[in-house]
């Protein structure tokens, strides 16, 4: 039976992996937090490699808290780069197939034109930054890689926007979101059924990939879908970026074009309303 090692098990991805994974039986997926697997120290990672010999190995481990990035660059850095350069190297020696995944933040999104793999990268930001350094250093270790840049993950697992919006939606009178950051959302679910048909088929198309939901929206448009959807009525003001002060500086435009994932994997994608509709009849039922 074929192996794969899932790094960052316990974050919002690696908790989607594991669903998804029991919803349609498939075997032998090792899910490893971050006590059992981590992926800064190489000598335990040795060790998991022996122990297991994976077919694929799929790295959900990130540092991704995007304005405290700023301030803490040595650990993000670590962590987002070279974690995935121990991941790779040891994916080298055992021939196993690294699935990492990125970030649209890895562009500077002064554009407005969907972006495509081959795009210039331009980071605002360190988790930008150091997301795209950890891209960057695979291809001079390992040609099995697949690296999926996705965007705006939510789920029914972990914090995301969706549950923070519902939560602050209920609490508050008024919410001020911003309207002039466009990107698209993703359902982290959907991703992880993704990453599971390229294990489960096998594929050896290698590269650099864009995966998102299918459409476009702003950060205010998506709260007030998610509003509107869940039932919660709440006063919701367009802002403008200027006026909500963060740390780190986002990408204004990010909407990656999903073409080379859909022609060459054959992935099918669903429009981010349709998902999000999903993801809210989920957490509504289990509330
Ligand atoms: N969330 C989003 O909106 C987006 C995420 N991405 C990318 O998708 C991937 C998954 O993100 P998501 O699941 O949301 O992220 P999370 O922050 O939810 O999960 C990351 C996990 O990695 C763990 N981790 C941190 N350091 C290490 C380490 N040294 N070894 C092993 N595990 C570690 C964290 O543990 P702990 O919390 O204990 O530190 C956490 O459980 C990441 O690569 C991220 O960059 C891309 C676009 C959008
Ligand atoms: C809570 C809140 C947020 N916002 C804005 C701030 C920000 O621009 C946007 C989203 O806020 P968040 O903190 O959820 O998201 P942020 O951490 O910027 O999300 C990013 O995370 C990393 C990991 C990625 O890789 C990106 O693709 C993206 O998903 O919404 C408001 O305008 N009003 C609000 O009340």
């Amino acid at each position: 039976m074929s192996t794969t090692l899932v790094f960052g098990a316990l974050g919002q991805l690696g908790q989607c992996l594991a669903h998804v994974a029991r919803e349609r039986n498939t075997p032998g997926l090792v899910f490893l937090s971050e006590a059992e697997g981590n992926i800064l120290d190489q000598a335990a990672l040795a060790a998991l490699f022996a122990a297991h010999r994976p077919n694929h190995v799929i790295n959900c481990a990130a540092y991704t808290a995007v304005d405290k990035a700023e301030d803490d660059v040595d650990l993000a850095r670590k962590i987002n780069r070279d974690g995935v350069e121990n991941l790779a190297r040891l994916c080298a020696e055992h021939g196993t197939v690294l699935i990492q995944i990125s970030t649209d933040f890895v562009f500077a999104g002064a554009g407005n034109e969907p972006l495509l793999e081959i795009d210039e990268t331009a980071p605002l930001g360190v988790y930008g930054l150091t997301k795209l350094e950890g891209e960057q250093v695979i291809p001079g270790l390992t040609e099995k890689y697949f690296t999926l840049r996705t965007s705006w993950l939510y789920s029914e697992f972990a914090g995301n926007f969706v549950k923070t919006m519902r939560k602050l939606g209920r609490e508050r009178d008024e919410l001020r979101v911003i309207w002039d950051q466009v990107g698209t959302p993703t359902y982290a679910i959907d991703l992880a059924g993704v990453i599971l048909g390229i294990i489960e088929s096998g594929s050896t198309a290698y590269g650099l990939y864009h995966y998102s939901n299918e459409g476009l929206t702003s950060w205010y448009d998506f709260a007030t879908a998610i509003f509107e959807l869940s039932e919660i009525s709440v006063k919701t003001t367009p802002i403008r970026t200027s006026e909500y002060p963060t740390k780190a500086t986002r990408p204004p435009f990010s909407v990656m074009d999903k073409t080379k994932i859909k022609t060459q994997l054959g992935v099918a994608i669903p429009h981010w309303r349709e998902s999000l509709k999903v993801c809210l009849e989920r957490l509504a039922a289990a509330e």
